[in-house]
C-alpha cells in the first residue's frame, strides 16, 4: 500500500470526507465538517461508532454520532453557540498518509475558515489541529488548540465519542468512577479531574480508553426519554451507544503562542 491509498478523498451521506485505511485493514472516516471522525471499523471488521440513522449528513446540522470535535464551549456552559462551532465548521486537510503501520490525517482550523457569524463571535487567533490515526483495533485522536493571537483565550475542548454498543444496559464502565459505572435511564455527568484509564465494558468486547491533556471526562446517554425529544435520533437507539467524552472543561486562559494538546487512544 502506499501513502495516496492510505487516505482516499469520498464522501459520507453528502458530505465530503476522507477514508483512512491502514495496511492491515483498520478503517476510518472522517468527514470535512467538522474533521468528524464519523466511523472506526478495526482490523477486525468491527465497526466501534455509532451514528443515528436519522442524523443529518448534509451540513445543515451537527452529526449525531461518531466524535464531535467539541471547542470552543461545551455545551451550554458559556454564551456561545452550545458545544461551539468546531463540529459545524468546515476544516482543512492537511498531512496524511502512513507511518509505522499507521494511516493517519491531520486537519486544521483556522478563523479563516468560519462563518462571519462565528467569527464575529469568538474573535480569537486560533489554530486547532486534529490529527487522527489507525492500525489494528486501535484509534488515536490528538486535539492541538494553539493561540495564534495577541491576547489570552478561555476555552474547552472535549471529542465527544459516541460508542456502539450492544445494549446500553449491558454496558459497565470502570474508571469513572469508584464502583462501576452501570447506565441505567437517562445519564448526563461531568467528571472533574477523572483518572486518564478508563474501560468500556459492553457484554464480552471491552475497550481501553485514556486520555492525555483532557483532565476531565463526560459520560451521556439521553434514555428513552431524552431520546423521543432529539429529532435527528430514532426512539430506540439510545439504546445503541454511550458517549464517554475526554473533556478539558476549566483548563486555564491560553496565552498568546501557547497550544495545549489532548489526546485519546482507544483500543
Ligand atoms: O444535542 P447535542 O448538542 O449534540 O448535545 C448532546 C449532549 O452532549 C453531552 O455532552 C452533554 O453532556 C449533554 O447535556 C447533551 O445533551
Amino acid at each position: 500500500m502506499n501513502h495516496q491509498d492510505a487516505a482516499v478523498s469520498t464522501t459520507f451521506g453528502q458530505l465530503p470526507s476522507l477514508l483512512l485505511t491502514s495496511p492491515d485493514g483498520a478503517q476510518a472516516s472522517i468527514t470535512l465538517y467538522g474533521a468528524h471522525l464519523i466511523s472506526w471499523r478495526g482490523a477486525d471488521g468491527r465497526e466501534r461508532l455509532f451514528c443515528s440513522a436519522k442524523s443529518a449528513l448534509d451540513g445543515t446540522k451537527a452529526i449525531r454520532g461518531g466524535v464531535p470535535v467539541i471547542f470552543p464551549q461545551f455545551a451550554e456552559r458559556g454564551t456561545g453557540t452550545r458545544h461551539g462551532f468546531a463540529r459545524t465548521s468546515i476544516w482543512r486537510v492537511g498531512t496524511q498518509g502512513l507511518e509505522d503501520g499507521w494511516a493517519f490525517a491531520v486537519f486544521a482550523l483556522a478563523p479563516g475558515d468560519l462563518s462571519a457569524q462565528h467569527a464575529q463571535a469568538w474573535p480569537h487567533g486560533f489554530e486547532l489541529r486534529l490529527r487522527v490515526a489507525i492500525r489494528a483495533n486501535e484509534l488515536t485522536m490528538r486535539f492541538e488548540v494553539r493561540n495564534t493571537g495577541s491576547e489570552a483565550f478561555p476555552f474547552a475542548a472535549a471529542l465527544h465519542t459516541y460508542f456502539l454498543v450492544d445494549d446500553i444496559a449491558s454496558v459497565r464502565i470502570d474508571g469513572m468512577e469508584t464502583e462501576e459505572l452501570a447506565i441505567t435511564g437517562k445519564f448526563d455527568r461531568v467528571y472533574d479531574r477523572v483518572a486518564p484509564r478508563q474501560a468500556l465494558v459492553d457484554g464480552g468486547v471491552v475497550l481501553t480508553l485514556r486520555q492525555e491533556g483532557f483532565t476531565d471526562a463526560v459520560v451521556w446517554n439521553p434514555g428513552a426519554e431524552d431520546a423521543a425529544s432529539l429529532a435527528d435520533m430514532a426512539d430506540e437507539e439510545y439504546r445503541r451507544f454511550v458517549c464517554i467524552e475526554p473533556a478539558l472543561l476549566n483548563g486555564p486562559a491560553l496565552q498568546p503562542g501557547q497550544s495545549w494538546t489532548g489526546e485519546y487512544h482507544v483500543s
